[in-house]
């Protein structure tokens, strides 16, 4: 695997409907998931999707810290989700600030539910459900957008 770099708005690859990925698939990946983490750490990322790197595949990692960038995210272990899906919703919305790896600079207001009930599987291929809200719940958001072709400055306010 060569070095993964990070695909910038206006390459098409973040424009795609990222494809899922067959559970047979989930170890031969392995590699490329590590890589992906280590890619959004050197970037202070708390968050990062597969297609960012490229690879327009349903998987990304969920890793809110504090950090230089986010210096009142809440902690959490980094964890990767596979064939990611939002299950439930709440009515409720808030508002607050995002940015991307792949819009460097730029920070916009997002509006995004408050709390969500949420499903994937890990990379030894468990299904997990659980109830996300608040930073986390924004990041899983931005990072579902990403699986869909949306980046967050297509619902900034
Ligand atoms: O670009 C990505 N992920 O796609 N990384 C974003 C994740 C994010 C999402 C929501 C709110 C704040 C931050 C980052 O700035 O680390
Ligand atoms: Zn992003």
């Amino acid at each position: 695997m060569e070095t993964l770099t990070i695909a910038q708005l206006g390459n098409p690859i973040l424009r795609k409907h990222a494809a899922p990925l067959s559970a047979g698939q989930y170890q031969d990946f392995a590699p490329f998931f590590k890589a992906l983490q280590h890619k959004m750490l050197e970037h202070n990322g708390v968050g990062i999707a597969a297609p960012q790197v490229n690879e327009s595949i349903r998987a990304f990692i969920v890793a809110s810290r504090p950090n230089p960038r986010y210096p009142d995210a809440p902690m959490m272990e980094p964890t990767l989700m596979l064939n990611p899906e939002i299950v439930w919703a709440s009515e409720s919305m808030e508002k607050d600030w995002e940015g991307c790896l792949s819009i460097p600079g730029i920070r916009a207001l997002v509006n995004r539910h408050s709390h969500i009930e949420v499903r994937y599987d890990t990379l030894e291929g468990k299904e997990v459900k659980t109830q996300m809200e608040g930073f986390i719940a924004r990041i899983f958001q931005h990072e579902l957008d990403h699986l869909n072709g949306l980046v967050f400055l297509d619902q900034a306010e």
